[in-house]
């Protein structure tokens, strides 16, 4: 699904991404993680199509990408919700503005707050909501779009312990009901554990190494010594990277 060779992304002095190559196959998901300042929102403004690179090549779904493309979905670290309309407008806008009409915007939006634990609060501002239901809001946004691949941003950075759970539960369903390629960045371990079927290192701009999870989305997987061990083990990579 993605591929990407030797890519270099400069912001005028400052190279951000050096030589960069990573492969994620289609349906799968994975994380990328390293410290503050490593490239990791670079690289997934890339991916998105929204920074151009210096050199090297980004293919997704078989093509070369050269731009935004219709199938992605990008989730930011502050959720971009539009903050004058309401929850069910913030998920019927984007179908909206794709030419949806009536009464199939309607059941979409509808289908899709069910399915996020929303349906009470579709009449309610983003400025009404917590954390936790902004973050919802945000994936049911871009989820409507029916997006073949997902890109997360630090997606629960600023939630408690046990919310950032459930929306990483929530994420996880979503993906294996719809079987869409992940790509989420994190500087937090649990959030890469648990979400990453493919773990990459970054440190300065670069991925240094990449780790198997072969336990990924098993049942009760938090509660497992494999997932304490894969802990460890990113937690020693990120130290011998940086
Ligand atoms: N718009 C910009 N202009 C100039 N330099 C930038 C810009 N955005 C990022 N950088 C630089 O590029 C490098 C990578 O930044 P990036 O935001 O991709 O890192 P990050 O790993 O996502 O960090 P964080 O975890 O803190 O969000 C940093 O040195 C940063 O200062």
């Amino acid at each position: 699904m993605i591929g990407i060779r030797d890519l270099e992304v400069a912001y005028e002095q400052d190279i951000a991404l050096k030589q960069l190559n990573m492969s994620v196959p289609a349906g799968a998901t994975c994380a990328v993680i390293g410290p503050s300042g490593c490239g990791k929102t670079t690289l997934l403004y890339a991916l998105a199509g929204l920074v151009r690179p210096q050199s090297g090549e980004i293919a997704i779904a078989g093509a070369p990408l050269s731009g935004l493309r219709q199938g992605t979905g990008l989730i930011l670290q502050d959720y971009g919700l539009l903050p004058w309309k309401t929850v069910y407008d913030n998920l019927a806008f984007p179908l909206k503005a794709r030419g949806g009409a009536g009464a199939e915007v309607n059941d979409r939006v509808g289908a899709m707050l069910a399915a996020l634990g929303l349906e009470s609060l579709g009449h309610r501002l983003p400025g009404e909501l917590s954390g936790g239901q902004k973050q919802r809001v945000a994936i049911g946004r871009t989820l409507v779009l029916e997006p073949d691949l997902l890109l997360m941003d630090e997606a629960s950075s600023a939630l408690d312990a046990l919310t950032k759970e459930r929306i990483q539960d929530l994420v996880l369903e979503a993906h294996k009901a719809r079987g869409f390629t992940l790509v989420v960045v994190t500087h937090n371990i649990e959030e890469a554990a648990f979400l990453g079927q493919r773990i990459f290192i970054m440190s300065q701009g670069r991925i240094t190494s990449v780790l198997e999870n072969p336990h990924f989305g098993e049942a009760d997987f938090r509660d497992h010594p494999s997932f304490f061990e894969l802990r460890q083990r990113i937690r020693r990579h990120l130290y011998e990277a940086n």
